[in-house]
């Protein structure tokens, strides 16, 4: 189990490093539209288990959805720090 700030260490870790099968560098890799549309997919599953499934099912697809904000982020350029300015 890890924090939002804990993933996104370790994100940022996996984006300086770049460790041989890291899907966050592949992601990465592929840039903002790609990793766009994996937000958009996550946010979509996390409304269909939300209506359909089970709260342990909607929790993980809502986790996913985290994940792929912070690879957005990454790829940004911006920080945890950055985003809470808005909460
Ligand atoms: N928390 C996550 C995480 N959540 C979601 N995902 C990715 O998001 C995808 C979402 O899964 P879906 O079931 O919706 O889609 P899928 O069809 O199975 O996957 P695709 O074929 O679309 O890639 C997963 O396959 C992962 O590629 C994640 N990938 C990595 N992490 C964590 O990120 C860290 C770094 O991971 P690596 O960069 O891979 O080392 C590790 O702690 C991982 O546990």
């Amino acid at each position: 189990m890890k924090t939002f700030e804990q993933l996104y260490e370790e994100l940022a870790a996996r984006a300086a490093e770049r460790p041989e099968g890291s899907g966050t560098v592949a992601a990465l890799d592929k840039g903002v539209h790609a990793i766009g549309k994996k937000l958009v997919e996550e946010a979509a599953e996390s409304w269909m288990a939300a209506e359909y499934q089970s709260d342990d099912e909607a929790a993980e697809e809502i986790s996913q959805l985290l994940y792929w904000a912070q690879v957005m982020m990454i790829a940004k350029g911006l920080t945890p720090d950055d985003v809470y300015r808005h909460l």
